[in-house]
C-alpha cells in the first residue's frame, strides 16, 4: 500500500509507476462498487458553498470548462456526416491551394451544415457523472442538440449547490436534473456520458468505467473522460505547483497514487470491450497562466481529455 505522507510518497509512487495498474486496484469491501470514499466527500462538501465563485476555490475548474466543452462539441460535430449535396467538401488539402477567403467560406458552410444536421436530429441525452456543482452540466444543457442532462454526485452539498444555481436560469429547468446517487443506481442509457475530473477521486475507477459503459447507448454513444496521468509532471503541475505554490487548487484535492494513465484506460477497454469501442480522440491538456487550458498531443503526460465511442 502506497504511503500517503510527504514528498517521499510521491517519489515512491513515481518509481513504482509500472508495478501496479491503477485502473483495477482491488476493490475493498464496499457497500457499492461506485461509492465515493468519505475523505473525498468531506473534501468536496467543504468546497460546495463557493463552487460557483469563478474566482474562488474552483476557479481552475471554471477555466477548464471552456476547453472541455470545445473538446466535447468538436468530437460530436466530427461524427456528423454532411448530407447536403449542395455543400462542397473538398477531398483534398484545399487550404494549401485555395485563397484564405475561399477556405473560410468552405469551412463556414461545412460548420453550418453540421449544426443544422445536429439540430434536425432528436436531441441527445447526457449523464454527467460526478457533476459537482454543475459547471459542466449547465454548459451541456445549454447546447441546442442536447435534450436532457442528468447530473449525479455523491456529495449531497454539491448537488444542493447545483440545484440552487440551475434555478437562476429558467431555460435549464426543463433540460437539467440533479440527484445525489451512486452511478450504479442510475437506470437507462444515454447518448453521451461525461466523467470529468472525477476518476482520479475514486478508489475503483474500473467500476466507474464499467457502469458508464453499460449506460452508454450502443448506438454510437460517446463517453467523455478527463483525468490525470500518474507521472512526475502531473505531480509537479497539479499538486506541487497547483496546490502548494500557486495555490490555485484547494490543498488536498489530489493524490498522485490515485491518478490514472491514459494508456491504462485504453488497455482496460481493450481487455473488457475489444472490438466494441472506438477511441474517437485523446488530447493532453495543461493549464498555462494567462493562456488558460491548452490542448497538446502528449496525452501520456499530465491532464488529458478522452472520447470513447460505443459501437455495439
Ligand atoms: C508535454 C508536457 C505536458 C510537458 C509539461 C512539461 C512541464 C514541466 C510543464 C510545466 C508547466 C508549467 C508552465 C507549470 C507552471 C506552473 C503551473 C501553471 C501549474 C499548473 C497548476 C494547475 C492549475 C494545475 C491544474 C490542477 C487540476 C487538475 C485542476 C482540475 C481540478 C480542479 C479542482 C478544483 O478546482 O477544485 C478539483 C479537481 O479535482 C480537479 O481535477
Ligand atoms: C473535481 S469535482 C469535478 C466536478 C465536475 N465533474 C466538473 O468537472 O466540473 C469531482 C466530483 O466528483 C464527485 N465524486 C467523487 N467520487 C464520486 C463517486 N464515486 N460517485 C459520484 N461522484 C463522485 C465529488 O463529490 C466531486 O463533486
Ligand atoms: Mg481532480
Amino acid at each position: 500500500m502506497l504511503l500517503r505522507s510527504g514528498l517521499l510518497r510521491h517519489v515512491r509512487v513515481w518509481k513504482n509507476l509500472g508495478l501496479c495498474s491503477r485502473i483495477t486496484v482491488g476493490a475493498q469491501t464496499r457497500h457499492k462498487s461506485t461509492d465515493a470514499s468519505e475523505d473525498e466527500v468531506k473534501h468536496f462538501r467543504e468546497l460546495a458553498p463557493t463552487w460557483w465563485d469563478t474566482n474562488g476555490s474552483q476557479r481552475i475548474l471554471h477555466k477548464m470548462n471552456l476547453a472541455r466543452l470545445d473538446f466535447v462539441q468538436r468530437t460530436i460535430r466530427n461524427q456528423v456526416k454532411i448530407q447536403d449535396p449542395e455543400i462542397f467538401v473538398p477531398a483534398f488539402n484545399y487550404k494549401e491551394f485555395l485563397p484564405e477567403y475561399v477556405c473560410d467560406n468552405i469551412q463556414r458552410e461545412i460548420q453550418e451544415s453540421i449544426e443544422s444536421s445536429l439540430d434536425e436530429r432528436p436531441g441527445m441525452s447526457v449523464l454527467d457523472v460526478g457533476c459537482g456543482g454543475g459547471i459542466l452540466s449547465e454548459s451541456l444543457a445549454r447546447l441546442k442538440w442536447v435534450k436532457s442532462v442528468q447530473g449525479i454526485d455523491l456529495t449531497h452539498e454539491c448537488i444542493m449547490v447545483a440545484k440552487a444555481h440551475s434555478k437562476k436560469d429558467p431555460m435549464l429547468e426543463r433540460k437539467l436534473s440533479y440527484e445525489c446517487k451512486a452511478l450504479e443506481d442510475v437506470t437507462g442509457q444515454f447518448n453521451i456520458i461525461t466523467c470529468m475530473e472525477m476518476l482520479e477521486h475514486v478508489d475503483v475507477p474500473s467500476e466507474i468505467l464499467r457502469h458508464c459503459w453499460t449506460r452508454l447507448s450502443p448506438d454510437n454513444g460517446v463517453l467523455f473522460l478527463s483525468t490525470i496521468n500518474r507521472d512526475l509532471i502531473s505531480w509537479f503541475t497539479t499538486i506541487y505547483m497547483g496546490e502548494n505554490v500557486l495555490k490555485v487548487v484547494p490543498k488536498g484535492t489530489h493524490h498522485l497514487s490515485k491518478y490514472i494513465n491514459s494508456k491504462e484506460i485504453i488497455a482496460w477497454f481493450n481487455d473488457n470491450y475489444s472490438g466494441q469501442f472506438r477511441l474517437l480522440d485523446l488530447k493532453g491538456t495543461m493549464y498555462l497562466p494567462l493562456r488558460g487550458w491548452v490542448e497538446h498531443d502528449c496525452s501520456d503526460v499530465g491532464n488529458y481529455f478522452m472520447a470513447i465511442q460505443r459501437l455495439e
